[in-house]
């Protein structure tokens, strides 16, 4: 399923200028909305729950959704958030650690409840293509997996079936939108909190881009955006108890015996906060991923995505729509503290991913 996820996102354009031209399309629209509500202040992450949504739903249902307020988008994105929230609550961790508590009541139980709605859900809506399939046209992911369903509809141990395409679209959903919304959120946030590293942003996109349309190869002459963005990511750390795995073998580690099948949780704290390989590791502080003459450089303990064979399928994607949807609102607007609030503190939510707690942010066009 992993290989037939990459290649199909390959095939509909993920990492091509076909996926750019999408991202950047609904940065028009992203501005516009923002544009209705210059000069107030304003929770981004609406708007931003909607961009993204529709990128995902561009891939895998081939259209987006004209609507910023549309039902069926907002219900699909809103039964996803919830359950990360919930997965990371502290009765759902004492839940994990003694499964014996599953009798009680609980968010566990709201869990089951929610991923037995969301499939539901999915199954109404999205899968409502099956009657309109057109196999020499296919329009995105759900498409492409019921014709390779067809094709192998006599091997019963096929594993394109119906139960399988819920679970993807569920985890394309989940994992495709909340870690890229949390991470923009927190790169407006840290504008808000730094004005004067805003302020040499806008300048770097006024001297490349001007007024033209931000594309994806600006970024080699945007040193000083590319570093804010990666250092964004490496702060705020946006799957902080990464995603669990367990030893495929008995190993030896620092003198430790971890036996076969040991579950284990790699933080990438452990990496992303090195002191020895971020000299103000604590800091936000971009010149981390910057030489001393200025030109961008990347670093080996930036690992956001983690790494190894189940590193994240969605990083070439994240990456082009965290530095578009950036740039492009950057170029637009200025964004600072909610009139009469000086101190503008950012702080991450508990979950199993880790957005801002949502705050208000002051909009102001930029002319
Ligand atoms: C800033 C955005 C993102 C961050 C920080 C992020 C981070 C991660 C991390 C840390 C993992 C766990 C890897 C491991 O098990 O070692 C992961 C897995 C995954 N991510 Fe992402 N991700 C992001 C965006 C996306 C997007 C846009 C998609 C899909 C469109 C996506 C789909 C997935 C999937 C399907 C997995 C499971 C892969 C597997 O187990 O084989 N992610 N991601």
């Amino acid at each position: 399923m992993r290989r037939f996820t990459l290649s199909t996102f390959r095939d509909f354009g993920v990492g091509k200028r076909t996926i750019e031209d999408k991202i950047t399309e609904e940065c028009g629209f992203l501005n516009k909305e923002l544009d209705l509500h210059k000069n107030e202040s304003v929770e981004l992450k609406q708007f931003l729950n909607v961009a993204v949504g529709n990128i995902i739903s561009s891939i895998v249902l081939g259209h987006r959704f004209d609507n910023y307020q549309h039902p069926t988008l907002l219900r699909a994105l809103h039964l996803a958030h919830e359950n990360l929230r919930l997965i990371g609550s502290p009765s759902v961790i004492i839940y994990n650690v003694f499964p014996i508590l599953r009798f009680l009541p609980g968010n566990h139980k709201k869990i089951m409840r929610n991923i037995e709605e969301q499939h539901q859900f999915l199954r109404e809506t999205f899968l409502n293509h099956l009657k309109v399939l057109e196999r020499d046209d296919q329009r995105g992911y759900i498409d492409a997996f019921l014709v390779k369903q067809l094709e192998e509809k006599e091997n019963p141990n096929s594993y394109f079936h119906e139960m399988n395409l819920i679970s993807i679209l569920q985890t394309l959903f989940a994992a495709g939108t909340d870690t890229t919304i949390a991470s923009i959120q927190y790169a407006i946030s840290f504008m808000v909190k730094y004005p004067e590293i805003q302020k040499r942003v806008h300048e770097e996109i006024d001297k490349v881009i001007g007024t033209s349309q931000p594309q994806f190869y600006h970024r080699k002459n945007m040193n000083y955006t590319n570093a804010v963005v990666h250092e964004t990511q490496r702060v705020a750390n946006v799957v902080p108890m990464n995603v669990p795995h367990a030893t495929t073998r008995d190993i030896n580690f620092k003198g430790y015996h971890l036996p076969k099948g040991t579950y284990i949780i790699p933080l990438l704290e452990s990496v992303l906060f090195d002191k020895t390989q971020f000299e103000k590791a604590e800091e936000f502080y971009p010149e981390h991923f910057l030489d001393s003459s200025g030109k961008f450089i990347t670093r080996p303990a930036f690992l956001p995505f983690s790494t190894g064979k189940r590193i994240c399928i969605g990083e070439t994607l994240a990456k082009m729509e965290l530095y578009l949807f950036f740039t492009s609102l950057m170029q637009k607007f200025s964004f600072h503290p909610p009139p009469g609030e000086s101190d503008f503190d950012i702080k991450p939510a508990v979950g199993f991913t880790s957005p801002p707690i949502p705050r208000k942010i002051y909009i102001v066009p930029r002319t």
